[in-house]
């Protein structure tokens, strides 16, 4: 509940002043509509019971009567308005925070992160932290003022009876706190259910190949019907505590309420003193004021229900806020020539669990080295702190002398370039993609697109640089992609080009155009090339194996080659083995 109004307040810090104007304007037109049962009052005690018929001063209060009723409800709608754009403004800002937030989050969360859970905070959550503002907190606060209003009036008219109508207040209180206990489960449930559901239609999007291809539509299906009927069960849960508690019990308050004030009447008047006239318009406002009292107490009972909601969803909204960002380096040092300096470089994601041991490894600026090793012998972690994807510790990793965290966040990522495994495009043009919003001349992108061999495929495309490729580039063959990625990285003119397996999924035709355009940045541009097809970095400066974690071997393609029974050799040879195998199936025996 903390987190949630302390969420609410920041977004709408910026927009205080016209908060507090707005409810300003509403505690006047809450005091004016309740001058309308007192000035009923009026007329009953004054004029309609003496029976004087003063007809201008009869005027006088019902024009004023109408009056008042007419500036109350034009300030409300107003101020209710304007209030509610305020409101949605403050969302707008959270949804942007928790969105530009996500982004800047090391990668050792999105180990941990469920993409459909996360879509889920990023867009329903803070949905729900919208209907907070917007239905909730503005019906509540305008009935908490109408409430407030009416009471005032009352104590005006008769202290005593006022206190009888104040019992309602701790009454709604208890029945509030009782649905809360009864429907906090379920609503917190309902919203992880929905997130599940979220998270398996991205999920099962994202793998609809794998899925149909091993049968397990099915499967899938029943899973998310599973979810899906929790989720209804857990809403359904919600909707009988409310149903139950709120306005049935609230309106039978009312009643109660209402007979005992006409009951307490009854009593004055039969206690000796009749009725005065006096009485029979209290009677009267009261009964209309008590009217006013109960509305904005269901109102505000009701909205409980919504806001119990909402609260959950800024919860989590909160949490995803408080997860702490990738420090920014402060901008010291910079990337000049792209040379990498490795030092006694232990790393371990979990504690006690160490994956790479004590590597020192130097890669001369414009120099092409390869990476090489069994599965698991952390390759990929190399890279990924090499990239900062996860913080190496200090001093392990220098890039120009500059220990690696020290170098400014732009300038580190504009001047450090990746090509990952999987390719991943944008369901945009061929320009965009390779742009990737950068503020790019068409003859920039063309020259990106030319020094990755990419240039005579895309113009071959049905519109050049404008086709659009579909989404995650469905249109075009995974080398393709490759070559578009490989684009997008050289655009930026990297220092340092970073391939993880870029090679790994296109066949030996594509694969010599990724070695011809490796080539040809041979000298220009640091390349460290993580390849399990050995071939794309045969012709590397070096090549540096692998194996738990620990450097085994160093040295050029002849000269790994050449050591007898060495890991390298094994690998090259086994990998031969397999080509030739799947070069000629047919040869099998019989
Ligand atoms: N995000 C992670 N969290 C925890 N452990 C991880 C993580 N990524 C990798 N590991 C572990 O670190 C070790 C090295 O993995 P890494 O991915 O670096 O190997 P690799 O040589 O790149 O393998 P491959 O060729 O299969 O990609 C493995 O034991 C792996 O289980």
């Amino acid at each position: 509940m903390g987190d949630a109004a302390a969420l609410l307040l920041r977004a709408a810090a910026p927009d205080r002043a016209h908060l507090v104007q707005g409810l300003f304007w509403l505690l006047v037109a809450a005091g004016l509509e309740a001058l309308g049962p007192l000035i009923a009052k009026t007329f009953i005690d004054t004029f309609l019971l003496p029976r004087r018929a003063d007809l201008p001063e009869i005027a006088v209060l019902l024009l004023g009567s109408l009056l008042a009723g007419m500036v109350a409800s034009w300030l409300r709608y107003r101020q209710l308005t304007r209030l509610a754009g305020l409101a949605m403004r403050s969302v707008q800002r959270i949804r942007e925070n928790v969105y530009g937030h996500v982004l800047r989050l090391p990668m050792s969360f999105f180990d941990r992160a469920i993409t459909g859970q996360l879509v889920s905070r990023v867009t329903n959550d803070t949905e729900a932290v919208k209907m907070l503002y917007v239905q909730v907190l503005f019906v509540m606060l305008d009935s908490v003022i109408v409430l407030a209003g009416a009471m005032l009036a009352m104590m005006w008219l008769d202290w005593r009876l006022m206190l009888i109508v104040a019992t309602l207040v701790p009454a709604m209180t208890v029945i509030v706190a009782l649905y809360q206990r009864l429907s906090a489960p379920a609503v917190t449930r309902t919203r992880e259910l929905r997130s599940e559901l979220n998270a398996q239609v991205a999920e099962s999007i994202g793998g609809m190949g794998v899925l149909q291809a091993s049968n397990a539509t099915e499967r899938f299906s029943g899973r998310f019907a599973a979810i899906n009927e929790a989720h209804y069960r857990s809403r359904q849960r919600e909707l009988r505590a409310n149903a139950w508690l709120l306005r049935p019990v609230l309106d039978l308050l009312n009643v109660l309420l209402l007979a005992t004030v006409i009951f307490v009447f009854s009593l004055r008047s039969e206690g000796g003193v009749g009725m005065t006239a006096l009485e029979v318009g209290v009677l009267y406002a009261f009964i209309s004021y008590i009217a006013r009292v109960v509305e904005p107490l269901i109102q505000i009972t009701m909205q409980f229900a919504q806001l119990q909601q909402a609260m959950v969803g800024a919860a989590r909204v909160h949490a995803l806020l408080k997860e702490a960002e990738t420090p920014v380096a402060p901008p010291r040092g910079r990337v000049t020539e792209g040379a990498i300096a490795i030092e006694h470089l232990d790393f371990g994601y979990l504690p006690g669990r160490q994956v790479l041991h004590g590597l020192d490894l130097r890669i001369a600026a414009g120099s092409f080295h390869g990476i090489v090793g069994h599965t698991g012998s952390g390759k990929s972690t190399l890279l990924s702190l090499l990239l900062r994807f996860y913080p190496a510790p200090a001093g392990s990793i220098r890039i120009d002398g500059t220990p690696v965290d020290a170098i400014g966040e732009d300038h580190f990522r504009e001047a450090v370039g990746l090509v990952p495994q999987e390719p991943f495009l944008l369901a945009a043009s061929a320009r965009e993609n390779i742009a990737m919003g950068r503020a790019m001349t068409d003859e920039q992108v063309h020259e990106a697109a030319r020094a990755a061999h990419a240039h005579d495929f895309i113009m071959g495309l049905e519109h050049g640089y404008d086709t659009p490729l579909g989404e995650g580039g469905a249109r075009l063959s995974v080398g393709q992609k490759q070559l578009i990625a490989i684009a997008r990285a050289l655009a930026g003119k990297p220092r340092i080009l970073f391939l993880d397996e870029a090679t790994s999924h296109i066949d030996s035709e594509t694969e010599q155009v990724v070695q011809r355009a490796l080539s040809g940045l041979r000298g220009q541009v640091t390349i460290v090339a993580i390849a399990h097809r050995l071939s794309t970095i045969r012709e590397a400066d070096r090549i540096v194996v692998l194996n738990h974690g620990r450097i085994a071997e160093r040295g050029t393609h002849g000269e790994l080659m050449a050591i007898e029974g060495g890991l390298y050799q094994r690998l090259y040879l086994l990998q031969q083995l397999e080509e030739e195998e799947e070069e000629a199936p047919e040869e099998a025996p019989e």
